[in-house]
């Protein structure tokens, strides 16, 4: 069964090629035939690991086509997840599965609710890609991708693709913790890291603000229902830090780009859960104000 790619960016990229070369059907779905043209006339996604650069040649259509769509990996941007889906929502076959790779909590319900004859499995992934140019990706760092669905625990056949193609995986039964406790990290340490234009390990001298964020998302876990999230969270965030020091987080490395966030799936995500479980949590809040001025003053958007 061909696995179909939406979002040839760096992740889409990355799964794509590993796939591929495993001798995994693949083809990769461009989001209009201009970037279709782009593609074809290079012909290859050039995947550059430990130095190397590879080329292969995934067959790719544009979500024009109408070729029928059983497995679908949607590797968007959390923010254009929803509106990507309803491109290739016809070609969906019945009980289709749809993989979101998509950080953060929020994008994956909004693209559930449009495929309600789809079988949506949550992926949360360490791994680290970056586009380097055109169809160019580097896959600068192994990592472990957690996949599970919220509504059926039974792993899916396909995980044997995954083995196949060296693509390091374990399926979750508590999915939606997991993406809550990245959430919870990326939230104590992204922004910070943003505002105070530093790298992880720089935290060190806000440790105030960093425990602070963390008693709070402590208090929000714990109210929606995530007490394995929240367990031990700040050693955890403390971890990271440590673990990632001389790393500037996706979110500094996307200011830093001029790229456009995906602050509305993380703060914002966790502020407005907070907001329905009726909690006051004003450190986060806070922060979440700081960073959407600091979003707008470098003219990018603050959702
Ligand atoms: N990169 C990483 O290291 C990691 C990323 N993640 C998460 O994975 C997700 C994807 O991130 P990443 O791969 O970095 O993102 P990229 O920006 O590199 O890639 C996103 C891709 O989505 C495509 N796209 C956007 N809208 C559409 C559309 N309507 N139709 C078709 N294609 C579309 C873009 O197309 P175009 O090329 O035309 O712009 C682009 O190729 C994010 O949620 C991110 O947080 C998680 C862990 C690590
Ligand atoms: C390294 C870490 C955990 C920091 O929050 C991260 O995931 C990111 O930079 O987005």
């Amino acid at each position: 069964m061909t696995w179909h790619v939406l979002g040839a960016g760096s992740l889409g990229s990355v799964w794509a090629a590993r796939l591929h070369r495993a001798g995994v059907p693949v083809k990769l779905i461009l989001r209009d035939p201009q970037r279709l043209a782009s593609y074809r006339q290079v012909g290859a996604i050039t995947l550059v690991e430990h130095d190397h650069a590879t080329r292969y040649a995934i067959p790719a259509d544009s979500v024009d086509s109408d070729t029928p769509i059983q497995r679908l990996l949607l590797a968007c941007k959390a923010y254009d997840a929803a509106n990507a889906i309803k491109h290739v929502a016809h070609r969906l076959q019945p009980g289709a599965e749809v993989i979101l790779l998509q950080n953060g909590l929020g994008s994956q319900d909004e693209v559930a609710a449009l495929l309600p004859q789809c079988r949506c499995v949550f992926a949360s992934s360490t791994e680290g890609a970056f586009r380097e140019v055109g169809w160019r990706v580097v896959f600068a760092g192994q990592g472990h991708t957690w996949l599970g669905d919220p509504a059926d625990e039974t792993p899916p056949g396909w995980l044997a693709d995954l083995q196949q193609s060296g693509i390091a995986h374990t399926w979750s039964t508590d999915i939606v913790s997991r993406l809550w406790r990245k959430l919870a990290l990326n939230c104590a340490i992204n922004p910070l890291t943003v505002l105070h234009g530093c790298r992880n390990g720089e935290l060190e001298t806000h440790r105030g603000e960093v425990d602070g964020l963390c008693a709070e998302l402590i208090e929000l876990l714990t109210a929606c229902g995530q007490p394995s999230a929240a367990a031990d969270l700040r050693e955890d965030v403390w971890r990271v830090i440590q673990a990632t020091a001389t790393n500037y987080s996706s979110m500094y490395q996307d200011v830093a780009a001029k790229r456009r966030t995906e602050i509305s799936y993380l703060l914002g995500y966790a502020c407005n859960a907070g907001s329905k479980a009726g909690l006051t949590l004003p450190r986060l809040q806070a922060i979440h104000h700081r960073l959407q001025a600091h979003l707008g003053s470098c003219g990018l958007p603050q959702h």
